[in-house]
């Protein structure tokens, strides 16, 4: 019988925390060693010897929880928000200097919601205008969502290739917040209302038409899949990857 693969989760009893202990005890060939919450010591990975540790934490703690990881060879799947670009910059240049060790920052696990990322990153050069509305539970600490970030900073990235020029908008006077937040210049509209998961819709819009991008989740049973898969292929890409598209093949 092969080995089973070592899996912790930390942040093990918040909504998703919840949800990935109890995928990771359902999923064959692993065996979850940990599961922990904001007062245990992450001693503990290394005193169980964690193979790969799931961070669904908050964004105040999941970049010293993946550097701890990473100093003690432990692959990392994280799921937390908050990664910016100098986080990013950083956790690179802690893992040049580990360099067997893999971590993957995926903003959302969700296999629609990769693809409706994927799919409006292809459609961004096409349409005059672009904006993003995401929707969640009101618990929700932070806004923007990591996955409009994303969704946002690849949509520019792809327009700012093409040569389009930014968008038509004529507001002159607006109450502070009503063109939502600019993120690398794509409005972004954040919703937090009681009885939603986690909605995503990016509007295209050019004369005469319009295409919406819209993703669901229901509940965090979307988001078990993609948890699962970071972690049976972590340990097999060392190395910084961002988004769960990087262990897909999207193209083909
Ligand atoms: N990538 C994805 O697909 C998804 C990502 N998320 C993100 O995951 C994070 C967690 O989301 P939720 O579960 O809804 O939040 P939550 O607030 O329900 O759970 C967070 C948990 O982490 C614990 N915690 C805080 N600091 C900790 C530490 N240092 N060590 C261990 N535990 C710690 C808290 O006590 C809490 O139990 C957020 O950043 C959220 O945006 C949420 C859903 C899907
Ligand atoms: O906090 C959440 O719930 C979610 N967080 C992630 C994000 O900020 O994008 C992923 C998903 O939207 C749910």
């Amino acid at each position: 019988m092969s080995e089973m693969l070592k899996v912790a989760v930390l942040g093990a009893r918040g909504r998703m925390g919840t949800a990935a202990v109890a995928a990771i005890d359902g999923a064959a060939g692993m065996e979850l060693v940990a599961a922990l919450g904001r007062k245990d010591p992450l001693d503990v990975l290394v005193d169980k010897g964690a193979q790969v540790v799931v961070d669904l934490t908050v964004p105040g703690s999941t970049e010293a929880n993946v550097r701890f990881a990473v100093e003690h060879g432990i692959h990392a799947v994280v799921g937390t928000t908050g990664w910016d670009a100098a986080r990013l910059a950083a956790l690179a240049e802690l893992l040049a200097a580990h360099p067997e060790t893999g971590v993957l920052i995926a903003p959302n696990f969700a296999l629609g919601s990769v693809l409706a990322t994927h799919f409006a990153a292809r459609a961004a050069k096409y349409f005059e205008s672009v904006e993003i509305i995401e929707l969640h539970h009101p618990g929700k600490v932070d806004a923007p969502s990591g996955t409009a970030l994303r969704t946002a900073q690849l949509m520019a990235k792809a327009r700012a290739e093409a040569g389009v020029p930014a968008a038509p908008d004529a507001t002159e006077t607006a109450l502070d917040g009503a063109r939502g937040a600019s993120v690398d210049g794509i409005p972004v509209h954040s919703v937090r209302l009681a009885g939603l998961v986690a909605h995503q819709e990016v509007l295209l819009g050019s004369p005469g038409e319009a295409l919406t991008i819209r993703h669901d989740s229901f509940n965090h049973a979307s988001f078990m899949p993609g948890v699962l898969l970071g972690v049976r292929s972590v340990g097999a890409r060392p190395g910084l990857t961002v988004g769960l598209d990087g262990y897909l093949d999207l193209e083909g």
